[in-house]
């Protein structure tokens, strides 16, 4: 079953286009990642599909039903958990729960028990009486979700939730995408971390300026550039380092700094490794180490936009 199927969506901002005729369609059970660099349309789409933000055209359906019809079943059927924070400081967090699952369409004792639950799935039951101006970064990003997912929703949408927060959080979200995934909800994650994507992710999405251009699993995304092999080098130090004349060599498509680490992406069959170790020795670098890289999500993204995910 189709739980969203998205159609020629667009979205424009005065006359700048920041989704384009996008289409994506999106399974039950499925972990969908959306990939893609700052300002690729990420937020725009699912604040789009969250019916936060309206469309300039195209259409949405979750579970068959267009949303623009069907408000009150959209709302009952989806949470959100956007990139800004959204709870209130001044409420503790049960009461913050029980007022985004009221907005949500939950109520009475069923809303209360709900909430009880959701605060129990984010490891916050301890802290219900709280208000959050106390918490960690993480744990208001956690309420956040709480907030979320107490009406159940059979569509749960995260944008960037792990952006900012300590590592013990970021893990206990990541694992909390999985248990809801397991416990029946379909989820869409975004994030510019590839290898967030990489482990979560059933199926993936790279979005760049508004458009879909490129999808499917880890291993279809892969075998897209399987004609590329990847050279990592790590230099002692970087400093004077000629990325430009490196891409002039014969063969070599893509060249990325992180750190004293350079990844070269090159055409599998050019026997290029002796023009490259000349040109780094040339331009005076020291090697460190060098080894074959597999290709990943980021060699993927470099090779179809030319950019990296992280400016
Ligand atoms: N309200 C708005 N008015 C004008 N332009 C906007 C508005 N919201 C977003 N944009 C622009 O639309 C483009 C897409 O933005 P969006 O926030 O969807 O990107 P994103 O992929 O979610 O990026 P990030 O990872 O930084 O959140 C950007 O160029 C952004 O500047």
């Amino acid at each position: 079953m189709n739980v969203l199927q998205i159609n020629q969506l667009t979205k424009k901002f005065g006359d700048f286009v920041a989704v384009d005729r996008l289409s994506l369609t999106i399974k039950e059970g499925e972990i969908f990642g959306l990939l893609g660099a700052n300002g690729a349309g990420k937020s725009t789409v699912i604040n789009m599909v969250a019916s936060l933000l309206r469309v300039t055209g195209g259409e949405i359906e979750l579970l068959g039903k267009n949303i623009a019809k069907h408000t009150k079943f959209a709302k009952s059927n989806i949470g959100i958990v956007p990139q800004e924070l959204a709870i209130y400081e001044d409420m503790t967090a049960c009461e913050n729960v029980k007022f985004f699952a009221g907005l949500y369409g939950l109520r009475g004792k069923e809303l209360r028990s709900r909430a009880e639950e959701a605060l129990a799935f984010t490891g916050l039951s301890d802290k219900r009486d709280s208000y959050p101006r106390s918490f960690s970064g993480g744990m208001k990003r956690r309420l956040n979700i709480a907030c979320a997912i107490a009406h159940r929703p059979k569509l749960i949408i995260m944008d960037e939730p792990t952006v900012g927060i300590d590592p013990q959080s970021r893990n206990y979200i990541l694992n909390s995408v999985k248990k809801l995934n397991e416990m029946g909800s379909t989820i869409i994650y975004t994030s510019h971390y590839m290898e967030e994507v990489e482990e979560l992710c059933t199926r993936i999405a790279i979005i760049d300026h508004g458009k879909i251009i490129a999808e499917g699993t880890k291993a279809q995304l892969k075998a897209i550039i399987t004609n590329q092999k990847d050279i990592g080098i790590e230099l002692r130090s970087a400093e004077g380092l000629q990325a430009e004349k490196l891409k002039r060599i014969a063969g070599v498509n893509t060249v990325m700094l992180e750190g004293n680490v350079l990844s070269i992406g090159s055409d599998a069959e050019v026997n290029n490794l002796s023009s490259i170790l000349q040109e780094l020795m040339a331009s005076g670098m020291e090697i460190r180490s060098m080894a074959a890289n597999e290709p990943n999500l980021e060699t993927v993204f470099l090779t179809l936009t030319g950019r990296s995910l992280r400016d």
